[in-house]
């Protein structure tokens, strides 16, 4: 079945929903272009248009378009070889006929060019950037994760979510281009669920739609992501809003089980909570898996009570402040390939330092989340990725880079160099130290123990002490890699 984001990818400027003001700014740029010659920066989140924005501009314009991925030809080189030919020959597709007088240069992932590796391919990008006698636009999720010359060089033109309001139309074109029927509800609902990101929304609206010829509020409703819109008042109350019991509260009004709910909170508390306040969350959030665990174990399902005091009052209790606004939560956690790549990063974890699964689980992995939320800081990611021998799947779960996985790419790539350049130095040595590292709660490794009753079942861990929240728990080895 064709990929409708691809079938309905907009093909003109003017079908380019939301951002008004951006896309104006963009037409400008392209109209005065002769007269300014700077590149422009476009930058937003994901599946928000900003890739199509700049081919439906080139068709627009009638120019032709070269479009290069900045992370995976980084190097100063491969980037002078080819997107500097490519800006600098306007006829290099044998256009000299005049229908296309320019060709623009579609840069994506402008912002991952950074760190030692990509150094030379950052330079090489300004370099070109300045020198152009094409024009350039750049794509970037984050226009600070940019090089500040990069930054200085380009004009910057920022793309914001697109509103509900706006993504209800293309819902609607889409649904009428298929012959689709539908109730307006059940669009607001999905472009509602979907925060911001048309191009999930549009996903959401297919995935859907499989199989209908109608599609009605109750269908989405139905639907595996439809779930969430509970779930997001509940993760609002728990995260942003409300006070612990009344954050308890709403949890007893979700309907979803502890389970579920401890792995919602848990793959979006990093999205909202400031390192501190993460930090007393985790805890929490580790008393709410002993807790499951024990249902597990026992079928005692009188447990999942405290669970949910855990994972609702006590990760709400863990913040420092309320906090209003809007938060882009995105998906489900923890799809089904998700759980795998968690049990391998557990054993990975487990393996390399010499911890219980159990203790990997629940005391190393948030950790280590939290300290490489989104790859920041870079290097820290990129040898945690190195020590823990870790592939891309491993470090976008970690660190919930998941969209980006080209800078998760760029992150793996250089984790690599960096073990090939220790282990020449050290002949095979290279994280030899890290073995006798002695972890700080002596946990070593039982092998494969998954059960959490391996640990101490005494009921009061589930308020820890202030003493107990602060206890190192293994991270010794960290600095030692890094
Ligand atoms: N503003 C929009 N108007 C119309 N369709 C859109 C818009 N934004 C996204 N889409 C739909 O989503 C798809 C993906 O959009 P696009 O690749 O342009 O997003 P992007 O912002 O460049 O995302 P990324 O940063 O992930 O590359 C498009 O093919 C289109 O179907």
């Amino acid at each position: 079945m064709t990929d409708w984001t691809e079938k309905y990818r907009p093909s003109t400027l003017s079908e380019v929903r939301g951002n008004d003001k951006a896309r104006d700014a963009l037409a400008k740029w392209a109209k005065t272009w002769d007269d300014h010659r700077e590149a422009v920066v476009v930058y937003g989140s994901p599946g928000i248009g900003k890739t199509s924005a700049a081919h439906a501009l080139a068709a627009d314009m009638g120019w032709e378009t070269v479009e290069l991925n900045a992370s995976d030809q980084r190097t100063g080189d491969v980037i002078e070889r080819f997107a500097g030919r490519a800006a600098k020959n306007a006829t290099l597709s044998g256009s000299s006929t005049g229908t296309s007088t320019r060709q623009l240069v579609i840069l994506d992932e402008a912002d991952n060019i950074h760190g030692n590796y990509d150094r030379g391919g950052s330079s090489a990008v300004t370099k070109l950037v300045k020198s152009s006698s094409q024009p350039i636009v750049l794509i970037a999720n984050d226009f600070y994760d940019m090089s500040r010359g990069l930054r200085n060089a380009c004009r910057e033109i920022e793309f914001r979510d697109v509103s509900s309001r706006s993504i209800v139309p293309v819902l609607r074109d889409i649904c009428r281009k298929e012959g689709l029927e539908f109730e307006s509800d059940a669009l607001k609902q999905i472009a509602d669920m979907n925060s911001g990101d048309l191009r999930s929304a549009v996903n959401d609206l297919q995935a859907i739609a499989e199989g209908r010829d109608r599609i009605t509020k109750e269908d989405v409703v139905m639907g595996d992501r439809d779930r969430s819109v509970g779930l997001f008042e509940f993760l609002d109350a728990v995260l942003k809003e409300k006070s612990a019991q009344e954050s308890l509260y709403t949890a007893y009004d979700v309907d979803e089980t502890p389970d579920d709910l401890t792995k919602w909170i848990e793959d979006k508390v990093s999205l909202v909570y400031e390192p501190d306040e993460l930090a007393r969350a985790y805890e929490f959030l580790a008393n709410a898996d002993k807790w499951l665990g024990r249902v597990r174990a026992t079928q005692n399902y009188s447990y999942w009570r405290y669970a949910t005091d855990n994972l609702a009052a006590g990760v709400a209790a863990s913040r420092d402040r309320t906090r209003g606004g809007w938060t882009r939560y995105g998906g489900a956690p923890y799809r089904s390939t998700r759980n795998k790549t968690r049990d391998t990063v557990v054993r990975k974890i487990a393996e390399n330092g010499g911890f219980s699964m159990a203790t990997a689980r629940r005391e190393v992995l948030p950790y280590l989340s939290a300290l490489t939320h989104h790859c920041k800081p870079r290097e820290l990611t990129v040898a945690m990725t190195a020590y823990y021998e870790f592939d891309e799947s491993h470090v976008s779960f970690v660190t919930g880079s998941g969209e980006t996985t080209n800078k998760v790419q760029s992150i793996v790539e250089d984790a690599d160099e960096l073990r090939e350049e220790l282990v020449e130095e050290h002949a095979g040595g290279a994280f030899a130290g890290m073995e006798n590292v002695e972890m700080a709660d002596g946990d070593v490794s039982d092998g494969a123990s998954d059960d959490v009753l391996d640990r101490d079942t005494d009921a009061d861990d589930a308020t820890p002490t202030e003493d107990e929240s602060e206890t190192d728990d293994g991270q010794a080895g960290l600095s030692d890699f890094f």
